[in-house]
């Protein structure tokens, strides 16, 4: 869809939707390093209650650790397909299908911290998928995404490179959003339900086409831009206030800013 062509969601989460919800820069406004985005009691408070109205179909899809967002969302243990859908939790509080990060990748975190981790570069581990950070070094970005092309010609098959936001990231080719969405649609709580999914990067296009494909409500959040979505929330807040609408709260455009 063209940027020109956005629409706004209809209000429409009920029992019958099941809610696919990337986190950062979604739900959680980019902070400057991962540790740092801040997580508010409101923003809590309304996943419990999407949860509950939703009769559990709602799941984090997420390029982040699964332990990472728990970390973040304590003490909330929700369905989630953390590290793009490479890891699982199928059920709210149920343990964690994790991936965990092969040899070659660790050497390579090593060396990549060794040339680029001295400069606000920030290299993060994530089993078999690095991201390496830039938001505080923007110059270094060409360089890094350098470093992570050239490694993909050592490692085995099977690996690609990823533009990340304000970075870049090296994953397993089984990374994908879309993926991760179509095996929560197959759990007793989602099946025959309509999927809609909220996110805002290009690793998220995937997901906004398997929703479209499924007969659902694919939104986009952010300034607009070509995407497969076909809705458009323009921000963190439009976001977390459209889905406040849909618990009965009234819509509240600052919405995050006030949630902490
Ligand atoms: O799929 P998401 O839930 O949106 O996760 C995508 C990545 O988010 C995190 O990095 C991004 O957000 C950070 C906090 O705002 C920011 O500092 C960084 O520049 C962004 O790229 C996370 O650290 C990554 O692992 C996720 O893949
Ligand atoms: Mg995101």
């Amino acid at each position: 869809m063209s940027a020109s062509s956005y629409l706004p969601p209809p209000q429409v989460p009920d029992a019958n939707w099941a809610l696919f919800l990337d986190i950062d820069g979604t739900l959680l406004e980019h902070a400057e390093h991962p540790d740092a985005v801040v997580v508010g009691e409101r923003l809590r408070t309304l996943l419990v209650e999407l949860e509950t109205k939703l009769d559990g179909a709602l799941a984090f899809i997420t390029g982040r650790s699964i332990s990472v967002a728990d970390r973040l969302f304590k003490p909330l243990r929700l369905r989630a397909a953390g590290l793009y859908g490479l890891e699982h939790r199928l059920e709210m509080n149920g343990p964690v299908l994790a991936a965990s990060e092969p040899a070659d990748i660790a050497a390579l975190a090593q060396e990549i911290e060794a040339e680029l981790g001295v400069a606000n570069v920030y290299v993060e581990r994530k089993g078999p998928i690095l991201a390496i950070h830039t938001r505080a070094a923007p110059h270094l970005l060409p360089r890094a995404t350098q470093l992570v092309e050239e490694a993909l010609k050592h490692l085995p098959k099977g690996y690609r490179v990823l533009a990340g936001n304000a970075g870049v990231e090296l994953m397993p080719l089984q990374a994908a959003k879309g993926a991760a969405i179509r095996r929560f649609m197959d759990l007793p709580a989602f099946v025959g339900k309509q999927p809609i999914f909220l996110g805002d990067d290009t690793s998220d296009e995937p997901g906004f086409d398997t929703v479209n494909e499924m007969g659902g409500l694919s939104v986009r959040i952010g300034p607009p831009r070509q995407t497969s979505a076909r809705y458009a929330l323009s921000s963190v807040d439009q976001a977390l206030a459209w889905l406040a609408e849909s618990t009965g709260q009234k819509g509240d455009a600052r919405w995050s800013s006030l949630s902490a």
